[in-house]
């Protein structure tokens, strides 16, 4: 049995009126109900006004004109009125189903107009008796109502009709108690029967409630799961320092760029920056300090960025950029406004002349190339070009020899 099965069938005990013991389920089955309930008792209250007037027919043949006949005629007209204002009342507001203070009223006049009748022609004491079994079984299984009152209006039936028989002695002290054990039987035979599919009915509901409730719970986890997926995919293609693409995101998104310039026959161009003398920073400063520096750095570089330039940690204190469509001047310019920017940086830790700096190195993919590398390659070599004439420039890499686009 599964962990929902064994908690939808211990949620869903019942008490001695066979409803839920738990009160919210409960609450919540009488409320899903209540539509469905509503139009039950509608059809219930249209079936019993037309066969309580049908009747009336009946009466004439049994009785003619009298009195008597009136006063049934009456009677009748009282229940079907009854009846059918209160299934006009429920069709426009479903809520008056469970109430049970207007259909209690309609079965105290639907009851008590039926044992008058028999008060009214006790000769035909044997329809008497078939109509109240017919009753008895209706109030059980035909009108949608909670199992007290169904008790209390079937007990009312059948002791009224003992007490009208014995007192109006209709019948033989033995029929009399033939007919009370076909009326305990009738109640038995509907109780049982309310019971089962009563029971039936509300393991369904709960059953129901439970697999709702696992299927809201695998939705939750589903959820959680796609958002640790997405937490877990950023945090592998992330530098956890400075937020930016790391080294094989970078790889991924760059490759792809340089497959469509190859495509295309459009300018990629490669920037390597590498922050100058990190490591004396480092040592001055401490680690943390070179951290914010490298935080510093990166949002500078994505500053000078477009949304469809690539950039990503390459290592250390160094940044990779891909431009795509963009040729070595329109690189070297990029290049040069971030270099400026790093420079007029003013950081808390440097003194008074003292300034950050990065070089640049760049190169652009060739069209005879099969690898991106090749270009980082020579983007990296102009970098150390850079580095050795003395740092703080941008350095295209040329053929031979690489030229230096901007000094310090
Ligand atoms: N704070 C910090 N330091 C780092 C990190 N990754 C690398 N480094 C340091 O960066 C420094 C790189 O120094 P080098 O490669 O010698 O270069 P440099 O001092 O910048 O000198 P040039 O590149 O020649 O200008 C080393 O001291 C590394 O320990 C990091 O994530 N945080």
């Amino acid at each position: 049995m599964t962990a929902g099965k064994h908690e939808a069938e211990e949620g869903a005990s019942l008490d001695w009126r066979d409803e839920f013991q738990d009160a919210a389920l409960e609450a919540l089955y009488r409320r899903t109900m209540q539509l469905q309930d509503a139009q039950q008792l509608r059809h219930a209250l249209h079936l019993v006004a037309g066969v309580f007037l049908l009747f009336g027919v009946a009466d004439y043949l049994l009785l003619g004109t009298s009195i008597h006949l009136l006063a049934l005629l009456l009677i009748r007209l009282l229940v079907a009125l009854s009846c059918l204002a209160l299934a006009r009342l429920i069709g426009r507001h479903s809520a008056h189903a469970h109430r049970p203070i207007s259909l209690n009223l309609v079965y105290f006049i639907a009851l008590t107009g039926l044992l008058t009748s028999i008060l009214l022609h006790p000769g035909s004491i044997g329809l008497h008796i078939s109509s109240v079994v017919v009753a008895c079984l209706a109030i059980y299984l035909l009108v949608p109502n909670r199992l007290p009152w169904i008790l209390a209006w079937s007990g009312y039936l059948a002791s009224g009709f003992i007490v009208i028989a014995a007192l109006w002695k209709p019948l033989s002290p033995g029929m009399l108690a033939s007919t009370a054990l076909i009326l305990a039987f009738a109640n038995l035979m509907g109780w049982l029967t309310y019971a089962r599919l009563n029971r039936l009915q509300r393991k369904q509901f709960a059953l129901l409630v439970a697999e709702r409730e696992v299927n809201r719970k695998l939705q939750k986890e589903i959820e959680e799961r796609q958002l640790l997926e997405a937490r877990l995919r950023h945090m592998a293609s992330t530098d956890p320092l400075t937020g930016l693409a790391n080294r094989r995101h970078f790889f991924d998104l760059a490759e792809r760029e340089f497959s469509r310039a190859q495509r295309d026959g459009m300018p990629l161009t490669i920037c390597m920056v590498d922050i100058d003398l990190f490591k004396t920073l480092n040592d001055h400063h401490g680690h943390a300090v070179g951290d914010l520096v490298l935080t510093t750095v990166a949002s500078c570089c994505a500053s000078v960025l477009r949304e469809t330039d690539i950039i990503g940690r390459y290592g250390g204190e160094e940044f990779v950029i891909a431009l795509p469509q963009a040729d070595l001047e329109t690189a070297t310019f990029i290049a040069e406004r971030l270099r400026r920017k790093v420079t007029s940086l003013h950081l808390p830790m440097f003194e008074e002349g003292q300034h950050l700096s990065v070089t640049v190195g760049i190169s652009q993919i060739r069209l005879d190339e099969g690898k991106l590398e090749q270009a980082l390659q020579r983007a990296d070599n102009a970098l150390y070009v850079g580095k050795a004439r003395g740092r703080n420039c941008v350095v295209v890499a040329g053929d031979t020899p690489s030229t230096i686009a901007a000094g310090a």
